[in-house]
């Protein structure tokens, strides 16, 4: 594996899955594959589970592991070719990358999306350059379109969990106070797509998901209509991808909390499990109620990144052999 930016990079689910659930027995199988060999973190944004589940995934691997906070601690970064650099950036991506490179085996990369450009975005424009020039596999730790270690890690969940061989699965936007990326809900949608479930996507109008992620998934906007019968509710929020509204991109269109998932939401559903990929502002998504009971998987599906990361890490390891 040199690249792991969505579904498609893995291969067949079940394949990987049941790689998952081998790892999950004993995550220090494979701990001879890493040794002397090193993980990059790079983070340009900020991050709790990722940062920690996917040090625990290389060393479950045997890997030394550098985390750098980019713009906290290295020299602020030029990410745009052509420009004078009279400003406050000190180092271009152009040199930044080879030389972190030299020092590394494996390169993952958070870099959410900015907003400023919808085709800056969604062609990958940061996590592109260091696929493209550093020489290294590289693994995205979210990037501005995807985030494929949480879906990974959301599957896997979804497999432990699911009580029939095919659930309904619901992807529900809920209101937020800030404009989050679609990266989450991509990836999940990506996955979904992929995997053996009835999978739904539910929001307002305005909020449709690029249609590459969406594919044949249903979409309904009545939201309690969409709850029905389920058996797994993801629950996320995501600003305007600009999908019917290119001007729109990246705006925050509704704060309706009628959108927030309660009991009320649940009680139509088959006693359905909710999901979350954290972290969560409570009583906007999620009514403390619905996040504490014991249908909610927030907290296996957040433990089930350090799975995910190692399956990744591993495919990564074995094609440097
Ligand atoms: C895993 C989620 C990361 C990010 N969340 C925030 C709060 O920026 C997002 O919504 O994409
Ligand atoms: N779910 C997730 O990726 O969390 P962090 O942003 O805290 O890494």
């Amino acid at each position: 594996m040199r690249t792991y930016t969505n579904v498609f990079d893995l291969g067949d689910l079940k394949t990987a899955l049941a790689e998952a659930f081998e790892i999950k027995k004993d995550r220090y199988k494979y701990e001879s594959l890493g040794h002397h060999k090193t993980c990059l973190l790079i983070f340009f944004n900020n991050s709790l589970r990722t940062r920690l589940s996917t040090q625990k995934a290389a060393r479950n691997l045997g890997m030394d592991v550098i985390v750098l906070d980019v713009n906290q601690g290295a020299w602020k970064l030029e990410t745009e070719r052509g420009v004078i650099m009279d400003g406050d950036k000190s180092e271009h991506l152009l040199e930044a990358i080879p030389v972190m490179a030299s020092y590394c085996d494996i390169i993952g990369v958070r870099s959410f999306a900015r907003f400023e450009s919808r085709d800056d975005d969604y062609t990958e424009k940061i996590l592109n350059q260091f696929i493209r020039y550093s020489g290294k596999p590289v693994f995205s730790m979210e990037a501005a379109t995807g985030h494929p270690l949480q879906a990974f890690a959301d599957l896997i969940t979804i497999e432990e969990y699911k009580r029939t061989e095919r659930p309904k699965v619901v992807l529900t936007w809920a209101p937020h106070p800030r404009a989050l990326p679609q990266a989450v809900p991509n990836s999940f949608a990506d996955f979904m797509n992929e995997a053996d479930v009835d999978f739904v996507i539910t929001h307002p109008h305005g909020y449709e998901l690029d249609p590459k992620f969406v594919r044949g998934a249903r979409v309904e906007y009545d939201q309690m209509k969409a709850f029905e019968g389920a058996d797994f509710i993801y629950a996320k929020n995501w600003a305007c991808p600009g999908v019917t509204n290119p001007a729109d991109y990246g705006k925050v269109l509704s704060k309706d909390m009628s959108w927030t998932v309660d009991e009320a939401h649940m009680a139509v559903t088959n006693n359905a499990f909710f999901m979350h990929c954290l972290p969560v502002r409570r009583n906007m998504i999620v009514t403390d109620d619905v996040i504490e009971a014991p249908t909610s998987l927030v907290i296996p599906e957040a433990a089930n990144r350090e799975i995910s990361a190692t399956v990744v890490l591993k495919r990564m390891l074995e094609g440097l052999k």
